[in-house]
């Protein structure tokens, strides 16, 4: 009887381990129509805005997507690059960085970028890694702190590919990286990098993006990712107590947010006789919307306003060779028992290798 191919070996592709990083994604264009579409997929997360949706969707719809866009496309032009969204244009290359890395380092490893809103969407990128050969696949949300506002809507993405697919890769995740040793020194880098060029201000501002107060007394880790991240870098970098704060940014809506925030703990600090702030958002691995609008450049008005003189925004850690090879430490760790060298010997090589070894010892084999 005329035996089928194994399975795995039918498309001919031999078995490597994807990585996936995924970060929040952001609109095609600074249009207002390209952020509507954003904003209408983001929003009507069920994880991002938590409101039954028979009351969110009417607002949704009849307010904000009629408002917002047009406010928020102003925003994203004053940022916009050639390249693109610098949000895309920043996770792009570090794919194709952490790409370099473990290839240099000999690993089969093939790594792509995502999005959970807007384009390379999730799915598309978990079929690609597949049909280049990926049974098993690392999914990195870009979210030092895990949030169920962010971290776990990326994995509700990924589960909603999954229940689609016949034959499942297996899938790892890294949950939360806010206490890594390899990302806190990226960060503490980054600020000394600062230092070297720019000098030490008098205050150290690490400003975080907010979730809703609500999420904190439901059980929602966040909170305690982001006091735990500033503490560690705080060490790492010697900073007393009081040269270091920390701020939750980006308030949406109405409901309470996590606090203090941004924008009166910048008044405040100015009133208090800081004269050189320096800002840095450690919760945003990539510069984006909030850190280069709303913190480079309304920051910097409203801390100049309440009688500061100088104000500094850090770059996020974007491609800063330390964050790479951060990622590279995670995505080793994560890999154990999975990332094949590429150089390696194919198993049957190994197996002679191993009978030859014993033949000469004088064994029966
Ligand atoms: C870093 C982690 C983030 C958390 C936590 C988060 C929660 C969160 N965000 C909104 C609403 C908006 N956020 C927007 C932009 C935005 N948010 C993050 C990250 C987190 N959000 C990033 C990286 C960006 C920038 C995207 C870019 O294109 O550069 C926006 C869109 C911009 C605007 O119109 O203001 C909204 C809206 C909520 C409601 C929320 C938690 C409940
Ligand atoms: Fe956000
Ligand atoms: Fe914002």
């Amino acid at each position: 009887m005329k035996t089928q191919p194994e399975p795995e070996y039918r498309h001919g592709s031999p078995a490597r381990v994807g990585v996936l990083l995924v970060n929040l994604g952001t609109p095609d264009a600074p249009t207002a129509p390209a952020v509507r579409r954003y904003l209408a997929q983001f929003l009507s997360d069920q994880r991002v805005v938590e409101i039954p949706a028979a009351v969110w969707k009417p607002i949704l719809h009849g307010i904000i997507l009629r408002t917002r866009p047009a406010k928020s496309a102003a925003k994203y032009a004053s940022i916009w690059t050639p390249e693109g969204s610098p949000l895309a244009v920043w996770t792009r290359k570090q794919a194709e960085l952490l790409q370099a890395s473990v290839t240099a380092h000999g690993l089969a490893i093939t790594v792509r970028h995502a999005m959970r809103y807007g384009s390379p969407s999730i799915a598309s990128e978990l079929d690609a890694l597949k049909a280049a050969g990926c049974d098993r696949i690392l999914v990195v949300p870009m979210y030092p702190q895990y949030s169920g506002t962010t971290t776990a809507s990326v994995m509700d993405d990924v589960h909603h590919w999954q229940l689609r697919q016949r034959t499942l890769p297996e899938i790892r995740w890294i949950r939360q990286h806010h206490d890594d040793e390899g990302y806190i020194d990226a960060l503490a880098r980054r600020v000394q990098d600062h230092w070297a060029r720019e000098g030490r201000g008098d205050h150290l501002l690490l400003s975080f993006h907010g979730v809703p107060e609500r999420t904190l007394t439901l059980g929602d880790p966040y909170h305690c990712h982001c006091y735990k991240t500033a503490r560690l870098l705080g060490e790492r970098l010697g900073l007393d107590k009081d040269a270091l704060s920390l701020s939750f940014q980006s308030r949406f809506g109405k409901a309470k947010w996590l606090e203090p925030y941004t924008e009166p703990t910048l008044q405040a600090l100015a009133k208090k006789g800081v004269k050189h702030l320096q800002i840095f958002c450690p919760g945003f691995s990539a510069d984006c919307l909030e850190t280069l609008e709303e913190i480079a450049i309304e920051g910097k008005h409203v801390f100049l306003k309440a009688g500061g003189q100088r104000y500094d925004h850090i770059p996020c850690l974007n491609d800063h060779p330390a964050w790479i090879d951060a990622l590279h430490g995670l995505v080793e760790r994560h890999t154990a028992g999975w990332a094949v060298r590429a150089d390696a010997q194919p198993r049957a090589a190994l197996l002679e290798g191993q009978r030859q070894r014993a033949l000469a010892l004088g064994a029966k084999v």
